[in-house]
């Protein structure tokens, strides 16, 4: 198995606790931009596992796992359970998006497909811990999430993560993808 790609290991650390608002240049939204794009670099790895096998870009199976669990993390960390799993749908939805991508781009170039195929078990570990720190995140953000400036500190955020991990325009789409419910009423 490879080992995870660095990027991917260390999205910002997922297992620390959520950053601080007073830290954050943009409050507690900067934190879930930058995790999103943490977990979404998973979806590179999670494509890299799957080419050329038989495994499917759509797992149900591990979708409904991931849905339960962030629930369940949710409940215990008292934030909502319902707007974390409508997030987190968007985030499964942003991941295959990535993957459908970098398939299409490996079909169109051969050359540029991945020659080393990654343990999915192991991404799959990551992308729990991603998970996890993005449950507490959300938790944490509530107020930040519902209030009016929600919208445009998010954009902002996601600018400055798309900056600083020069993100292509297929993980720029997917991110905004992934954060298309992080603020309340949109
Ligand atoms: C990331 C994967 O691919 C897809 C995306 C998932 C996700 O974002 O959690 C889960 C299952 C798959 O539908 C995977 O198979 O682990």
């Amino acid at each position: 198995a490879a080992p995870v790609h660095p990027v991917a290991a260390a999205p910002g650390h997922p297992a620390a606790p959520a950053p601080a608002t007073a830290h954050s240049p943009n409050g507690p939204l900067r934190p879930l931009a930058a995790l999103s794009a943490g977990r979404l670099a998973t979806g590179d790895l999670v494509a890299a596992a799957k080419w050329g096998t038989d495994s499917p870009i759509d797992d149900p199976a591990r979708e409904r796992e991931v849905l339960s669990t962030v629930a369940d993390q949710a409940r215990q960390l008292g934030g909502d359970p319902a707007v974390t799993v409508r997030v987190f749908r968007d985030q499964i939805e942003a991941n295959k998006a990535v993957q459908r991508g970098l398939y299409r781009r490996w079909d169109a170039n051969p050359g540029q497909a991945p020659t080393e195929r990654p343990d999915l078990q192991e991404v799959r570990k990551e992308i729990n811990r991603v998970n996890g720190a993005l449950v507490r995140a959300l938790a944490g953000s509530a107020r930040a999430r519902s209030a009016p400036s929600c919208a445009p500190r998010l954009a902002a955020a996601a600018v400055r993560v798309r900056q600083e991990r020069h993100l292509d325009g297929l993980h720029t789409a997917a991110l905004a993808r992934s954060l298309r419910s992080v603020c309340a009423g949109t």
